[in-house]
C-alpha cells in the first residue's frame, strides 16, 4: 500500500494549482504507486456539494491520512457564510484537531527570480530564511471569542490573544531544533512591550533557548521585524512568530521572494504526519483563468516528500525541476520579466513534469 495523501484542493486556485502538484506527484511515482491519492471537497466548493464546507466523512479522511495537501479555501461567498459555521468547519479547525501547531514558511529565493521582486536586487538576493508560524494559539483560538451586545445595545467584537507556557514550549523547540540544521540563528517575534501573552511568550522562548547555546537568538518586536524584513532580510535565519504575526509577516516575506505564487509551507505536529500548503489564498481575483503561479503548491509536495515520507532525494528533484524550469524562462503571470517565456497554471505544471522526466 502507498502512502495515503488526502487531497483537498478547496476553491478558486486552489483547484488549479492542485491540480498541478497531483500531476508532479504522478510523474514523479512513475507507475510505482508509492502514493495512494484520495481527493475530497472542502470550503465552499464542499459547502455547495455537502451543505458543509467540512463533512465528517472528510475529517475521517484526514485521520487516516499519512499526509495532506491542501490548495486554498475562501472567496467573497465562503466569506459571507456565518462565522460560526466557518469557524467550526474550517481550516482552523483542521489545523487544531490534527494538533499542526508548527507551521514552517520557507522564503527562498531562486537565483532565476532576483529580478522579479519588487524590492531591489542587492535586498534580496541569496535570500533563505525560514518562518516558523506558531499555528494551534493566539487569536485564532483564544477564548472568549464572538460579537456581544453591550447593555447599551452596542456590539462588541472580541477575540482573545492567549498562550499556555506548553504552546510556547513546544514551538520555541521546533525553532531552535531548525535553526541547529540551518545557519544556528533565531529571532523571535512578539510584542512584550505591551502585551502580556507575549511578555509570556519572551520568557518562554528565553528559557527554551538555554538548551540551544549554539544557537544566535535574538528578540525583536512585531512592527520592527516588519520594518527589518523589509530593510535587509537576508540577516534572517530562522524567524519564530505567534500565529497572527506569523500570518502576516509571511505575505510579506513571499514578495521579498518575488510572489506569494512562490511560497510553500508545512504543518506539523508530534508525529509524521503534515499538512502542506502554499502560503496564499483561492485569489478570487485570478481564478478560473489559468493565471495561477503553481509552484508554491508543487513546492509544498516537495516538503510532504521530504517531512512526511522521508523521501529526501525525490524532494531535491521536485526542487531541482523548478528550478530548471525558472532557468529555461519559463514564467507565470506574477513573475513576469522581459525576455522570459509566458507560461499559464497547466503550461507551468507541464513544465516541471518535463523537466522531472527528462
Ligand atoms: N490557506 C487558505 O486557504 C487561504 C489563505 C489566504 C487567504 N485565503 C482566502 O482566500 C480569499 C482571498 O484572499 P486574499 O485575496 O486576501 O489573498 P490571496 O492570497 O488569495 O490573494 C492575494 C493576491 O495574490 C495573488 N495571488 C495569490 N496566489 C497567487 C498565485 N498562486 N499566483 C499568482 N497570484 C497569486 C492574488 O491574485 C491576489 O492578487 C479569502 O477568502 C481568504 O480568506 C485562504
Ligand atoms: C485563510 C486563513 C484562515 C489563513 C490564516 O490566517 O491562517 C491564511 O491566511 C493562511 O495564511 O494560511
Ligand atoms: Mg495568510
Amino acid at each position: 500500500m502507498g502512502k495515503k495523501v488526502l487531497v483537498l484542493p478547496g476553491d478558486g486556485i486552489g483547484k488549479e494549482v492542485m491540480a498541478e502538484a497531483v500531476k508532479v506527484l504522478h510523474a514523479l511515482d512513475g507507475g510505482r504507486s508509492r502514493f495512494d491519492i484520495e481527493e475530497r471537497q472542502i470550503g465552499m466548493t464542499a459547502y455547495l456539494q455537502d451543505g458543509t464546507p467540512l463533512s465528517d466523512a472528510t475529517l475521517d479522511a484526514a485521520d487516516r491520512a499519512d499526509a495532506i495537501l491542501f490548495g486554498a479555501t475562501g472567496g467573497p461567498a465562503y466569506d459571507a457564510l456565518p462565522a460560526e459555521l466557518r469557524n467550526a468547519t474550517g481550516l482552523r479547525l483542521l489545523r487544531k484537531r490534527l494538533a499542526l501547531f508548527a507551521n514552517f514558511r520557507p522564503a527562498f529565493m531562486f537565483p532565476e527570480l532576483a529580478d522579479a521582486s519588487t524590492l531591489k536586487r542587492e535586498v534580496v538576493e541569496g535570500l533563505d530564511l525560514m518562518i516558523l508560524r506558531e499555528l494551534n494559539g493566539d487569536l485564532y483560538y483564544g477564548e472568549p471569542r464572538g460579537i456581544r451586545e453591550l447593555p447599551s445595545g452596542e456590539r462588541i467584537g472580541i477575540n482573545t490573544m492567549s498562550y499556555a507556557e506548553s504552546e510556547i514550549e513546544r514551538v520555541a523547540h521546533a525553532g531552535f531544533q531548525a535553526a541547529r540544521a540551518r545557519r544556528r540563528k533565531l529571532c523571535s517575534v512578539d510584542k512584550a512591550n505591551v502585551l502580556e501573552a507575549m511578555l509570556l511568550w519572551r520568557e518562554v522562548v528565553t528559557r527554551v533557548s538555554r538548551g540551544y547555546p549554539e544557537v544566535e537568538t535574538s528578540h525583536m518586536f512585531v512592527d520592527a521585524a516588519a520594518m527589518a524584513l523589509m530593510r535587509n532580510p537576508r540577516q534572517f535565519d530562522v524567524v519564530l512568530t505567534p500565529n497572527v504575526f506569523g500570518d502576516i509577516l509571511s505575505d510579506a516575506a513571499a514578495m521579498l521572494t518575488g510572489s506569494i505564487g512562490m511560497l510553500p509551507s508545512a504543518s506539523l505536529g508530534a508525529g509524521s504526519k503534515g499538512m502542506y500548503e502554499p502560503v496564499h489564498g483561492c485569489a478570487p481575483d485570478i481564478a478560473g483563468r489559468n493565471l495561477a503561479n503553481p509552484l508554491a503548491m508543487i513546492l509544498s509536495a516537495a516538503m510532504m516528500l521530504r517531512h512526511s515520507f522521508g523521501l529526501e532525494p525525490e524532494a531535491r528533484r521536485v526542487e531541482q525541476a523548478v528550478r530548471g524550469v525558472l532557468a529555461k524562462g519559463w514564467r507565470t503571470a506574477d513573475i513576469r520579466q522581459p525576455g522570459t517565456r509566458p507560461a499559464g497554471t497547466r503550461e507551468m505544471g507541464d513544465a516541471v513534469v518535463a523537466e522531472l522526466t527528462r
